[in-house]
């Protein structure tokens, strides 16, 4: 039976902690506390597990205790205290101690990350004849400690991470049957590439996280090489040699300093016998897919997100290489795209596209060729349409365009054969249903929530009823709100009910709002009785009336108002937000004897904004009373130079937002021409780490905040148009 020793070591700091109720110590006060690990029995490996670990850091020794191989049945243990060198803070195997333990396969040494502890190994461990495993993570190891350990030329697995690590003896060649190799998270600035190469069985080299920056002399001859990850050093090239790695199947070099991958130093490029599939090259500083990219016939997954790489690449690749396809079915991008990459769209085998978060605002008519594109992710651009050539892939199935600038799709395809299953349209500037959603019949999710759709047409009712449609943040009328937020059933039951009702009774609340004495009940007077009746001075409403009203017209079913009156007294504004809803129809009554500029805000303005704030997008009339005390040519100039300019200039945060999604880069140029600040500008930007749109939105709701009662319309488009930003189309 293998016999194998796992000790994670206890550190001094956690001695004065306060000791469990159930420990007992000696009369000193100090607490002896004794800690078995658990066995794995099927690796014949003592564990503590990590959570374990947690319940003993106050221990004060440990046993190291491992089955006798002599007496399989009989299970005695035997327990070895390892002394411990309080002064030099150092853990010390005994030479006696080693005696009792030479025939262990796995050694596992890992301490508290925190604490700065170091290991001495002795020369004795090279009569551990056994050792396969040995893994020393945290502890400071010097070269005499290493040298001996390399004596164990049995170990097949050597992970020494976290160990501070600066250089590597070269008595680490002796390790001929090494296999793996993890040198992780040390300070290592070079590799020694003599020993590394001398072992011929090595297959996964793990140097991640140190501060190499060359790693050329060290892959050269590790043939035997299957994994290797060089990621988060200082590496500024990938060396030529990585596609003579005929056994490489996984290499990683991210964040790195790599700006390109060499060609062969002789100029002699031989057709590459490399086997990789996963390559990661995410967090350079590429500017280019390296050429050397498409030697690789076997990659299945490339990372190449989070580098420099912009739309003028790969024409030339693309010339090049146009006949030598390779299978690629995952790309990742996080770059400065500006259209989809030419090399990408000739990829036939191309499956999965990911281009979230560039700069597209367009794709070019190439992405034709990417006949098994089944996932594209484009959210995060600056798409104004979904490409029709997109939209005819005959694979695709699902589309993320969320986040764009998209206000119409125009575009999907309605024959019987599109597979499109899954559109992502949220968050982008729609203000109509997209017709072309309803008509692809194979479509089971749709969502176009936070755009700008006022209706849903009734021509939803042919879209497949097990659609999953999402809606929310639209500023959605008819149907009425509640209908929509139910869902695509409740949507098109409500149209099939109109469609076969046989009597439709329609009731609409109808809000009568406005200042005291404005004129709201003798408005409603004038529905009820069909002429005027105004109220007598002093008639007051008390808090709200609320009656029914039918109205009938020719060629149209009758309809119930549910009149609710409200009255003007400054006491019950504060319950007026209460009976608001997106689904009523609001009267705002205004005085217009006493109206003038000055008092748009008390008449007008705080109610628009009271019921903006309460219902998002409310169906408001204004309607002016008092009018038969002004002359005739007093009436028109009030209502269209004031009253209306001054509704009309209001500016809610669907329409800020949509110019949000138009403005680019240029956004930032716009917010110090606002007057913000460049430390404004940063903290928009740390409040909504990674979204552009919300971003600007708050810089521009911060600018509507700070411009009071001067921030419409005219004043934004004034701003953008000195900006010399071209966004006003939206205004
Ligand atoms: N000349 C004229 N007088 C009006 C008009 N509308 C209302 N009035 C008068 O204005 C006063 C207030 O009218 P109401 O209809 O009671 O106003 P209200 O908005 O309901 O008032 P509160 O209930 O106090 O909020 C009454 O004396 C009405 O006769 C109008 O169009 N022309």
């Amino acid at each position: 039976m293998g016999v194998a020793i796992c000790l994670h070591y206890a550190v001094k700091k956690y001695q004065n902690r306060e000791t469990k109720e159930n420990d007992q110590g000696p009369e000193s006060g100090q607490v002896d506390k004794e800690i078995s690990p658990a066995e794995n029995d099927h690796e014949s490996t003592f564990l503590f597990h990590p959570e374990q670990y947690k319940d003993h850091v106050d221990v004060e020794h440990i046993k190291l205790t491992k089955n006798d191989p002599v007496h399989e049945s009989g299970q005695v243990d035997k327990e070895i205290s390892p002394a411990e060198n309080d002064h030099e803070s150092t853990f010390l195997f005994h030479q006696e101690q080693y005696k009792d333990h030479v025939d262990v396969e796995h050694i596992q040494l890992t301490k508290q990350p925190e604490e700065d502890q170091s290991l001495t190994i002795f020369e004795e461990i090279n009569q551990f004849k056994r050792l396969k495993t040995v893994t020393i993570i945290g502890l400071k190891l010097d070269d005499t400690s290493l040298s001996n350990l390399f004596q164990c030329t049995s170990i097949r697995s050597l992970k020494i991470s976290n160990c501070q690590l600066a250089s590597i003896p070269r008595s680490l060649a002796n390790l001929k049957d090494l296999e793996i190799l993890d040198l992780s998270r040390n300070n290592l600035t070079t590799l020694p590439a003599r020993p590394i190469r001398s072992l011929p069985c090595l297959k996964s080299l793990n140097i991640s996280h140190n501060k190499i920056t060359v790693i050329r002399d060290v892959v050269k001859k590790l043939q035997a090489l299957q994994h290797l990850d060089v990621s988060y050093n200082a590496v500024g090239e990938i060396p030529y040699e990585i596609l003579e790695m005929e056994n490489l199947e996984f290499f990683s070099c991210s964040h790195n300093k790599i700006a390109r991958w060499l060609d062969p130093s002789n100029g002699e490029r031989k057709a590459s016998t490399c086997h990789l599939a996963s390559l990661n090259m995410s967090s350079n500083l590429l500017a280019e897919v390296p050429q050397n990219v498409k030697e690789l016939k076997n990659l299945s997954v490339v990372n190449l997100s989070d580098n420099k790489i912009g739309e003028n690449i790969p024409d030339k690749i693309l010339r090049q290489q146009i006949s030598e396809l390779f299978y690629l079915p995952s790309v990742s991008t996080n770059n400065e795209l500006e259209d989809l990459p030419l090399v990408l769209c000739f990829l036939p085998s191309l499956t999965k596209l990911d281009l979230k978060q560039n700069k597209i605002s367009s794709v070019s008519e190439n992405v034709k060729s990417c006949k098994s594109l089944s996932v594209l992710d484009v959210s995060h651009n600056r798409l104004k349409e979904i490409p029709s050539q997109v939209i005819r892939l005959p694979e695709l199935r699902v589309i993320d365009a969320s986040n764009n600038q998209i206000s119409s799709v125009s575009s999907l395809r309605k024959d019987e054969s599109s597979v499109v299953e899954d559109v992502a349209l949220a968050d982008n500037c729609l203000s109509h249903f997209p017709e072309a959603l309803i008509q692809t019949k194979s479509l089971k999710k749709v969502d176009l929530s936070n755009n700008n759709i006022k209706e849903i047409p009734e021509t939803i009712m042919d879209m497949p009823k097990d659609v999953k449609l999402e809606l929310k943040g639209n500023p959605i009328i008819d149907p009425p709100l509640e209908v929509c937020q139910a869902g695509l059933e409740t949507i098109q039951a409500f149209y099939e009910d109109l469609t076969t009702a046989s009597s439709i009774t329609q009731c609409l609340k109808t809000l009568f709002l406005g200042t005291y004495e404005a004129g709201k009940t003798s408005l409603v007077r004038v529905f009820q009785l069909d002429r005027s009746n105004l109220t007598k001075t002093g008639e007051r409403t008390d808090g709200i009336e609320v009656a029914e009203l039918h109205l009938s017209a020719p060629n149209t079913s009758d309809i119930t108002l549910s009149v609710w009156d409200f009255a003007g007294q400054e006491t019950y504004y504060i319950t007026h937000q209460f009976f608001l809803s997106a689904k009523a129809l609001m009267l705002l009554v205004v005085n217009l004897e006493e109206y003038d500029s000055a008092r748009f805000y008390s008449t007008c303005g705080n109610w628009m904004e009271n019921m903006i704030a309460k219902v998002g997008n409310p169906v408001v009339i204004p309607v002016a009373t008092h009018i038969d005390k002004l002359e005739p040519e007093e009436v028109e100039p009030r209502i269209a130079e004031d009253f209306d300019k001054n509704l009309e200039s209001r500016m809610p945060d669907h329409l800020l937002l949509c110019v949000a999604k138009k403005l680019g880069a240029e956004w930032e140029r716009l917010a110090i021409h606002m007057g913000f600040t460049k430390a404004n500008v940063y903290k928009f930007k740390c409040d909504h780490l990674y979204n552009t749109d919300q971003q600007i939105l708050a810089m521009l709701t911060t600018w509507r905040d700070r411009k009071g009662r001067n921030a419409t319309r005219q004043e934004l488009q004034r701003v953008l148009i000195e900006a010399g930003v071209d966004v006003i189309s939206c205004l």
